[in-house]
Parts: structure tokens; C-alpha cells; sequence
């Protein structure tokens, strides 16, 4: 179990770069296929790329939103950081509208406007300063969570994720999919399936991509395929990312990960969530206060681009839910980790709210 991680060996893939111009995005909805960076020069192009889901995964979206207030303090002039503030507030609010379930989007404008605070004229900086700061917390966080998560899990293990948790959601190196690039690095986990994630493919398209590229052998499963792959015993753990982590431990995350929690549940499966602190809420007590996301239908209605359902027909797409804490077996963050959370557990380890 000694097997030092090359981290090195993981840092091919880059979602977000900062040309000191422009923001460029690795655009998601192009792969795996076309790899193509997005320039946004603006705010609002930022806004938009994120509700399309060119950038998409909950600390991705909080650390393109950062770079996307520096693009806006470009458009306006102040003397000092209380005056930008005032000045930026529209272009903040655009920005953090843009997709309402991952906190991590809320939370890093917040620390945009705090790095504001009692800046003078060099106030710019300031805002440049925290954006960068920010991304290189997150990577530091993944790298940390990676080798807790592992740490967590028998030689031999079979792992199943959902949706993409991996360098394309985040900083780099990822969240659950980090756990998976660390537990194969230590010799830990032997079988990885994930999940296909539909409607939007992040499985399928993303992240066994992503697993391609560092050499690691991914079982591609279609979603209806879990309980199945559980009962088969080929899995022992469920690892899924997060996009908002409420103060009593429920978690809301990728549309399925709730029934695949209760499958692993009813199938002797542990299941483990895996989120920097910057996913964690404690202003929201519990999952029922959180927005779930419901995007266009016509996501449901074909499959790349083409038309598969008849004309006429409805759909409802909810592309988020939301898992109880009870059927969490363990949250690690950066912070530490909160086994079979509960309020309690949670104050112990974020602090009240
Ligand atoms: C490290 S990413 C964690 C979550 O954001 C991820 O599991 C997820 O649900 C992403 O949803 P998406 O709609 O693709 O942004």
C-alpha cells in the first residue's frame, strides 16, 4: 500500500486556463472526440458557458465563475475594492445564477467579494489573486482527498462511480475520481466500472475518457446496470462526487446517485461521498432546502443531437438528487473525514454554521 501517487502523470488534463486575457474552457460538450478549448473574454460568456455546460462539475463551475469576476472587473473602473464591489454585483449575480444546486459556485463569488474588502487601488490584484488562489486550493484538496478516500478501502476493492468527478470537474486530479486514481495507484482498487450518467453522458463521455488517458481500465455499465453489477459482487464500493453537502450530511449530487445509495445499501455496499469543504453547506440543514437543477427536456428527447422519441411526448429532467446521510457510509473532504454523518459529526468537523 506504499505506492507514492505520480501526480505528475495526472496533470494531462486541464478544464480551465487563465491566459491573463481570457478564461479558456475545455469545451465538455465537445468530447471525447474533439478536444477544443472555449475563449470567453467575458463575464457573461463565462455565465453562459456554464449553463451550457461547456465547464461543468461543482468545483469547475465555482473556480471558472472566480476567473469569470476578474473578466468583469475588466468592463467596469473604480478608485478602491468597496466601489468595484458595488460595480461587479450585476455581473456576480449573473454569474452565480447561472446554475443554482453546486454551492461552489455561490461560495467562491463570496470569496471574490471578500478579497474586495479594504482593497485600495490595486484592488484588480486582489481579485486575480483569490481567483488563482482558489484553483490551486482545489487541486491541493483533491490530491489530499484522493489519498484519504483510498485509505479507506481494501486491497482488491471493485469500485462503481456516477457522473464525472475527475480533472475535467475540478482543478485537476479530481474528487471521487481522485480516491480512483489514488486507490489504483496503491494497488487498492483492482475493477473500476462507471456509470454511463445519462441523459447528458458524463460517464460515458467524460469520464472513462479520462480514465484512458492515465491508463486505467474503466467498465463502462449503463446506468440501469448498477444494482445488477452490485449483486454480481464485483463491487464493494460506490465513490461519487458532490455538488452541495447540507449540515445534518445529505448530499446532493448527479440524478441516480440517490437510488444508487440505495442499492448499495440494500446490496451490503459501502458508499462513499468525496467533496473539497467548498461543497459543504452548513447553512442549509438538510436536503430538502436545496434547489434541484431542472434543465431543458429535450435533453431526454435524442441522443446526440438526434431525435429519439416520438414527437409529442414530455419529459421531466430533474439533473440533480438528493441522498439521505443515513445511506452515506463516509464524506471525505479535505478537512477530514465524517464517517455515518450526522449534525453532530458535521459540527465536529466544519464548525456551526
Ligand atoms: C467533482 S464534481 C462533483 C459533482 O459536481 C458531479 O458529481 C456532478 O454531479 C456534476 O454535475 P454536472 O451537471 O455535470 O455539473
Amino acid at each position: 500500500m506504499t505506492n507514492a501517487i505520480e501526480y505528475d502523470r495526472y496533470d494531462r488534463i486541464r478544464p480551465i486556463r487563465w491566459t491573463g486575457a481570457a478564461l479558456e474552457l475545455l469545451d465538455q460538450r465537445k468530447l471525447p472526440f474533439t478536444v477544443e478549448y472555449l475563449s470567453c473574454a467575458s463575464s457573461d460568456e463565462v455565465a453562459s458557458a456554464i449553463h451550457a455546460l461547456a465547464v461543468r462539475g461543482a468545483p469547475a463551475i465555482g473556480i471558472a465563475a472566480a476567473w469569470g469576476a476578474v473578466l468583469a472587473a475588466r468592463a467596469i473602473e473604480a478608485g478602491d475594492g468597496a466601489e468595484a464591489a458595488a460595480k461587479l454585483e450585476p455581473a456576480l449575480q449573473r454569474l452565480n445564477t447561472a446554475r443554482p444546486t453546486a454551492v461552489n459556485l455561490a461560495w467562491a463569488l463570496a470569496r471574490m467579494r471578500r478579497a474586495l474588502t479594504g482593497a485600495g487601488a490595486d484592488w484588480r490584484d486582489a481579485l486575480e489573486r483569490e481567483a488563482r488562489a482558489i484553483e490551486t486550493e482545489d487541486l491541493a484538496a483533491n490530491r489530499r482527498m484522493g489519498e484519504m478516500g483510498a485509505s479507506l478501502i481494501a486491497s482488491g476493492s471493485g469500485v462503481l462511480t456516477h457522473c464525472n468527478t475527475g480533472s475535467l470537474a475540478t482543478a485537476g486530479f479530481g474528487t471521487a475520481l481522485g480516491v480512483i486514481r489514488a486507490g489504483v495507484a496503491q494497488g487498492r482498487i483492482g475493477k473500476v466500472f462507471a456509470d454511463e450518467t445519462r441523459p447528458w453522458m458524463q460517464g460515458s463521455r467524460l469520464t472513462v475518457w479520462e480514465l484512458q488517458q492515465d491508463g486505467i481500465d474503466a467498465t463502462l455499465i449503463a446506468d440501469a446496470a448498477a444494482s445488477h453489477l452490485m449483486k454480481s459482487g464485483q463491487v464493494d464500493w460506490v465513490v461519487v462526487g458532490a455538488d452541495r453537502i447540507c449540515a445534518n450530511g445529505d448530499t446532493a449530487n448527479k440524478i441516480g446517485t440517490y437510488q444508487l445509495a440505495i442499492s448499495a445499501h440494500h446490496h451490503g455496499k459501502k458508499f462513499m461521498v468525496v467533496a473539497p469543504s467548498s461543497t459543504v453547506d452548513m447553512d442549509t440543514p438538510s436536503g430538502d432546502q436545496i434547489e434541484i437543477e431542472e434543465r431543458d427536456p429535450s435533453e431526454l428527447l435524442g441522443v446526440s443531437g438526434s431525435r429519439t422519441v416520438a414527437d409529442g411526448i414530455q419529459a421531466w429532467n430533474p439533473v440533480f438528487d438528493v441522498t439521505p446521510a443515513e445511506l452515506i457510509d463516509a464524506i471525505v473532504t479535505e478537512k477530514g473525514i465524517v464517517e455515518h454523518p450526522n449534525p453532530e459529526r458535521m459540527r465536529a468537523v466544519f464548525g456551526a454554521a
